[in-house]
């Protein structure tokens, strides 16, 4: 069968574009491609796609590999960091992000998405119970080999986490056989006071649970946008431009999108097309924010500097940038080796390296017993201004004030619904240690154009790591929970760690925060944040229908509209975005 007739159309120059689209979606990433396939699905809408990159199959061993697809960012010199620069690479070309990620599936506690209501419109359906319909249709989840399950104490909740729905072809699976390594440190956990194990950590609850992976069980391939929102779609209506790159949404005198201006790969010449009913922005949390500030929306001084026509100032556009920051490595060495855990499930082919794991997320009473509260106080009291990007605006700063008070609340909880804090991926690698992970940071960065050169391909980033002191303290924290974890009066005390990195000797805060400074990775390829959808008068970018404030017929739905990190990898938490976003487009 030829391909043609199994795939919507790929065009590759403009002159095959239609007049015009009902809908433009700029961006063929996670949301992207889920918003397409769902508008398309009725035969009364024509869409069209605007990708940067290429087609490409990360299953494709002749293909240019992962690193060719993705965008080659680096931050600005880190002033918490000691001036170090940050590399960072999101994904490019059809599938975005989720054809080049590490395929965990994960999502945040009943909290993390309460928290998004609390920050959005009054009425808003943004909550845990609102959105768990969308999880549930973004995923197709297939449960472990029993075996496999039986093996590891994998549990599972498919009535509470996953329901029944199955009009998706993007899966979440356990592929393969675990590391029994893992098994030494799963039976410590179990032996630890006060460390939950909710059955499926995707109900909505921190503690240790296993997450599957992005993978279709039965191929043992990527399960990604495109091979589940794209690939075998046969739609007359759905068309995909690819090597063109969105330089502007065109916006008329009511500040209405009426189409999309961009320009090809190597090319010079700008292109324009219409949109009849709506354009959405689903260039992920990096460009997004850059699309719309070179559209005139954003920070009305950012774009004077650039010279840009002003149309909405929304000083929100670019702010609240925030990642998941992988901390300094705290490692041991176990002077007496323990048993080495045996395995019922080697009829399945192992997962050493990354792959489906354990973690434990846990929530900061139980990360930091000793210093859980003065952490909680302290975030409380602040002045968001004190900490925030100079001249940020007042508005963005009431947002970040609100955010404090919510996380300085849930700082306290231990309730099984609250946020998870510590996150401690326990699959990787087989050395006792950690290099732990914080979920839920107080540092906020920015995403802006250069003002000297706003045409540039990529916008500046800028992560302001640590530039929150909370933040330090919150690592040093977890630095000590391992210290309890696996020392004398740990529950694998029996085999006497000895700490390797950062060492014994350094204990005082002052010699933690400078290991911490020099070795803090503040990205986890996790960036949300920088077009929130949060009340406009604290910031926000999308209301809680995720249109651009101050515009109509434009809407932002990808990454960046998460108002706060959820404590989970992001990916799942996007579909489900897509997914919304979708019914609410129609
Ligand atoms: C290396 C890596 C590892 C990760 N690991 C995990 C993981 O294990 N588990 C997990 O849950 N999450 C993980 N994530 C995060 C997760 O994949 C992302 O949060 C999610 O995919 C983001 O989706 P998005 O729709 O916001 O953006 P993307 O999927 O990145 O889509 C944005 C799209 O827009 C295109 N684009 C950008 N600018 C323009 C423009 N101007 N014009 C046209 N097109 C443009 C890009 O090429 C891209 O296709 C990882 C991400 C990366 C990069």
């Amino acid at each position: 069968i030829p391909e043609s007739v199994l795939r919507a159309r790929h065009v590759q120059t403009p002159e095959k574009l239609r007049q015009s689209y009902d809908y433009i979606i700029v961006g063929a990433g996670t949301a992207g491609l889920t918003i397409a396939d769902r508008l398309t699905e009725s035969p009364k809408y024509t869409v069209l796609v605007i990708e940067h990159g290429e087609f490409w199959s990360p299953s494709d061993p002749t293909g240019d590999g992962q690193r060719a697809h993705l965008y080659n960012l680096t931050s600005v010199p880190q002033i918490g960091l000691d001036n170090r620069t940050i590399p960072l690479g999101m994904g490019f070309g059809v599938g975005g992000s989720s054809a080049v990620n590490g395929m965990a599936v994960m999502r945040g506690t009943v909290q993390d998405y309460n928290i998004w209501a609390v920050l959005g419109n009054k009425g808003s359906a943004w909550t845990w119970e609102g959105l768990l319909p969308y999880f549930r249709k973004a995923i197709r989840f297939v449960p472990p080999d029993p075996v496999l399950a039986a093996d590891f104490n994998i549990t599972y909740d498919t009535q509470a986490a996953w329901g029944q729905y199955n009009d998706t072809h993007v899966y979440a699976s356990f592929p393969g056989g675990l590391n029994p390594v893992i098994k030494t440190i799963y039976n410590g956990l179990r032996k630890t006071p006060g460390i939950p194990f909710p059955v499926d950590g995707h109900a909505g609850s921190h503690g240790v649970f296993y997450y599957p992976l992005s993978v279709n069980p039965k191929t043992r391939q990527r399960s990604y946008s495109r091979t589940g929102h794209w690939d075998s779609l046969n739609r007359s209506n759905y068309d995909i431009l690819t090597s063109a790159r969105a330089t502007k949404v065109l916006l008329n005198k009511i500040n209405a999108a009426t189409g999309v201006e961009f320009i090809l790969t190597g090319a010079v010449e700008r292109h324009t097309v219409k949109a009849n009913k709506e354009v959405v922005v689903s260039t992920g949390t990096i460009h997004t924010p850059q699309l719309l500030q070179l559209s005139g929306i954003g920070p009305h001084e950012l774009l004077k500097q650039a010279k840009i026509p002003l149309k909405v100032n929304l000083p929100g556009v670019g702010a609240n940038f925030q990642d998941h920051p992988i901390g300094a490595s705290i490692r041991f060495n176990f002077t007496k080796t323990p048993p080495r855990p045996t395995s019922n499930s080697t009829h399945l082919p192992p997962s050493e390296g990354q792959g489906q794991g354990l973690v434990a997320d846990l929530s900061l009473p139980i990360a930091a017993p000793l210093t859980f509260s003065a952490i909680a106080s302290s975030l409380a009291g602040q002045n968001p201004a004190s900490f925030a990007a100079p001249g940020t605006d007042r508005s963005v700063l009431r947002g970040y004030k609100a955010q404090n008070d919510l996380l300085a609340h849930q700082m306290l909880s231990s309730t099984p619904g609250s946020l998870s804090f510590l996150h401690w991926v326990i699959g990787y690698g087989t050395a006792p240690g950690a290099n732990p992970i914080n979920f839920h940071i107080t540092s906020r960065g920015t995403i802006t154009i250069d003002p000297a050169n706003p045409d540039a391909p990529d916008p500046i980033v800028d992560y302001r790591a640590l530039t929150n002191p909370v933040d330090t303290g919150l690592m040093i924290a977890y630095i000590e929970f391992y210290r309890r974890f696996f020392g004398p009066e740990g529950a694998l005390a029996q085999y006497r760690a000895v700490e390797t990195a950062p060492g014994a000797h350094v204990t005082s805060r002052k010699d933690l925060a400078r290991y911490i400074r020099a070795n803090y990775i503040p990205q986890a390829w996790h960036p949300v944040g920088t077009a929130a959808k949060m009340r406009r008068e604290w910031g926000g970018v999308v209301d809680d229908e995720l249109r651009v404030y101050g515009t109509k017929r434009l809407r932002v739905a990808d990454a960046s509209i998460i108002p706060i990190l959820p404590g989970g990898t992001t990916q799942l938490t996007v579909y489900m975005i897509g997914e919304k976003v979708s019914l609410l487009s129609l």
